[in-house]
């Protein structure tokens, strides 16, 4: 057994942060390529390169009854480039991981370390102990840099092709869309990003192609299946899509009613949990009406994500709202992600709430996918469509027509 699953091992087994801190100091202090700093009980690993530091908080299993999360055992270790290695190996499986606070990947920390934008870059620049590079990511595809391993995409589309009449919209549009980020898919007006986003929920079918939501293809699920996966995608509409009958808590308890077996009182701690971490809960007996543009699309992300769901879509979130509630919404969503977890979609032309907002970015144009890749990445892309959409510059090959 290596030293990291004999850690691992013992972490499930001891249940006082004390003990596991001083279990992990002596599993680590044997381990020549590692260069371990225990501080205290902790339970972060610090990955240090160049100047560059990423703590990832490993966190125990949940299920483990004898391990008490509310005072959580804190090791840190410092691993050095060997070590930082063999964690984009895969070599250390942990039970789940802690980002932003919430945990966002189950099983080998690889995961964690490839839909991390800064922690896969620092790992992408971790040369070999032999001298060679580690290849940076997997190979490009289909002029995708940085293709992502298939297992660890939310959401992917394979050459999806739709048309209204002669209107092609989609044209062999290929989105990966990463687990545990956010994402923007960015573009200019009419060139098929909601109804790409109508594909993805399964509202409207393509002509050709084929959508996976964590790897499985909707072209090979029923009706009922296509359903069923509705309760794991929350959507929030461009205008919230309140139903105007029902005042803001009913709006939200719609979906855990219908979908869920919970009493009136879950309903009412699961609601008013949303309603006050969106600033709706004194607006809770409104009427949709009632409400201003930007209280609307609180309530409707407040529904987006009543019933958990491990991915949400958000349908030009920032129509109609002026630049500061635009920014005031971007640092909601961010809050909201990093509360929940999950993989976040964000369909819009805004590039400032995709600047403020995104961790992985897909530009779409004339019904394809132009570039797509880690944020920083795209921001610096070189493509001339790109740099002229992202500049708003007049003078390019985006013109007035999509
Ligand atoms: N149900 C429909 N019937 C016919 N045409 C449609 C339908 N839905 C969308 N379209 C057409 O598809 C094209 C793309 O529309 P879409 O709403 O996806 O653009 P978009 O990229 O989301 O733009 P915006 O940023 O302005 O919302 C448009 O030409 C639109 O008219």
């Amino acid at each position: 057994m290596s030293v990291q699953s004999h850690a691992v091992t013992e972490l499930r087994r001891d249940p006082t942060p004390e003990s596991l801190a001083a279990r992990l100091r002596d599993a680590f202090a044997s381990e020549p390529d590692l260069a371990t700093q225990v501080h205290h009980a902790q339970t972060s690993v610090e990955l240090h390169l160049e100047g560059q530091t990423r703590t990832v908080t490993l966190l125990l299993d949940r299920r483990v009854p004898a391990v008490s999360l509310d005072e959580p055992g804190e090791v840190t270790l410092r691993l050095d480039r060997a070590a930082t290695r063999a964690y984009a190996d895969g070599m250390l499986a942990l039970p789940a991981a802690l980002h932003r606070g919430q945990v966002t990947a189950d099983g080998p920390v690889r995961k964690l370390l490839e839909v991390d934008p800064i922690v896969r870059r620092l790992v992408r620049n971790v040369a070999g102990s032999d001298g060679t590079e580690r290849p940076s990511a997997a190979p490009a595809r289909d002029g995708v840099p940085h293709a992502l391993d298939p297992e660890l995409l939310a959401i992917e589309t394979r050459d999806l092709h739709r048309a209204f009449g002669a209107n092609q919209v989609l044209q062999g549009l290929d989105v990966t869309i990463p687990e545990g980020v956010i994402s923007v898919v960015l573009g200019p007006s009419g060139t098929g990003k909601s109804v790409l986003l109508q594909h993805i929920i399964g509202l409207l079918r393509p002509d050709a192609g084929d959508v996976l939501i964590r790897g499985r293809p909707l072209s090979r699920m029923s009706r009922a299946e296509i359903l069923g996966l509705r309760s794991e995608i929350g959507v929030m509409f461009q205008d919230g899509a309140l139903f105007s009958g029902m005042n803001v808590y009913d709006n939200v308890a719609f979906p855990l009613r219908q979908h869920t077996d919970l009493d009136d009182a879950e309903v009412r701690e699961v609601v008013e949990g949303h309603l006050d971490s969106v600033g709706l809960l004194s607006a809770a007996t409104r009427m949709p009406g009632e409400l201003s543009g930007g209280m609307r699309k609180r309530a409707g992300l407040a529904r987006a994500l009543a019933m958990n769901p491990r991915i949400v879509l958000c349908d030009e979130p920032d129509s109609g709202l002026d630049p500061v509630r635009t920014a005031l919404l971007g640092d909601l969503l961010v809050e909201q992600h990093a509360r929940h977890g999950g993989t976040m979609v964000i369909v819009t032309h805004n590039v400032l709430l995709a600047r403020l907002i995104a961790d992985h970015v897909s530009v779409v144009w004339r019904g394809k996918v132009l570039e797509s890749g880690f944020a920083d990445e795209v921001f610096a892309s070189q493509t001339p469509f790109i740099r002229q959409f992202l500049a708003g510059d007049s003078a390019g090959p985006l013109g007035m027509d999509v």
